[in-house]
């Protein structure tokens, strides 16, 4: 099999050969309408969404052939909110971004698209033994999407961005000895965001996340956007545009904790 990728000949239009499950019922990413998200007060109200993340004390970096991955090796907790009880650990953090910084996000607010969005990834540690036995669930995986719009540089990106140069070709992997906080990667208004079922936005495009997706972007410097447009993808190109455009929301609400 061909691998899947970003370009015309193995883009998303052509991943339901492989994946059947991308015409699926709970598809990421979406576009969000603002209108038609529910605020849900008692859903969301009854425990706030909360982040307790130890910081790395090392920061381990993998240019995947898709993506630029930070895997977590401390214990991070994601929890409250439509997540209720249940704990959600962090495994990785990764991003999407465009060519130009008109593109590049993969969910879409009124048809607004951001510059790029960072992903958090989490695993349903409360009720699965490991990552690989919740990725498949359908209350497996939890991931906090970010948007990310051009501005000042953002500090705690900098080990990453600064780093880009050395991970250049798709399978390279550096470990930078200095600290990451998971926690400043976030928007500063962490109360505000919309949620809704999906999936993973990549093959196996499992339908397995519950989206927490904040209204507040964060800002990259041109600088930092520039590092993550030089990385190589698997098939040698330019790492760009590697965003799966809004699928269809069917039978789904999108709810807002906000007003
Ligand atoms: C064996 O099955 C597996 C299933 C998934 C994965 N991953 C890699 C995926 O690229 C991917 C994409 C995610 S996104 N864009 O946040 O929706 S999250 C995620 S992953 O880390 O779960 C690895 C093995
Ligand atoms: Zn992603």
């Amino acid at each position: 099999m061909a691998h899947w990728g970003y370009m015309t000949t193995n883009g998303p239009s052509t991943w339901g050969k492989d994946f059947p499950i991308a015409n699926g019922e709970r598809q990421s990413p979406i576009d969000i309408v603002t209108t038609a998200a529910e605020y849900d007060s008692d859903v969301l109200g009854s425990n706030a969404l909360s982040t307790n993340y130890t910081p790395e004390s090392e920061v381990k970096l993998v240019n995947n052939g898709h993506s630029i991955m930070c895997q977590i090796t401390k214990k991070g907790v994601l929890t409250g909110g439509p997540l209720g009880k249940d704990e959600y650990r962090l495994e990785q953090f990764h991003l999407h971004w465009g060519a130009e910084d008109n593109r590049g996000s993969e969910h879409t607010v009124d048809g607004k698209m951001y510059a790029s969005e960072l992903h958090l990834v989490h695993w349903n540690a409360s009720k699965y033994s490991s990552f690989a036995d919740a990725v498949q669930k359908p209350d497996g995986l939890a991931v906090l999407g970010i948007f990310i719009t051009p501005g000042v540089a953002c500090n705690q990106f900098k080990v990453i961005s600064d780093n880009c140069g050395k991970l250049k070709t798709s399978g390279a992997e550096m470990t930078v000895d200095t600290t990451l906080d998971p926690t400043l990667l976030l928007p500063s208004n962490t109360s505000d965001y919309w949620t809704y079922l999906g999936s993973l936005t990549t093959p196996p495009l499992f339908e397995s996340v519950t989206w927490i997706v904040f209204k507040e972007p964060v800002e990259y410097s041109k600088e930092q956007l520039l590092a993550l447009r030089n990385l190589v993808d698997s098939d040698g190109n330019h790492m760009q545009d590697n965003y799966r455009p809004p699928a269809a929301l069917k039978q789904r609400k999108v709810k807002k904790t906000f007003t």
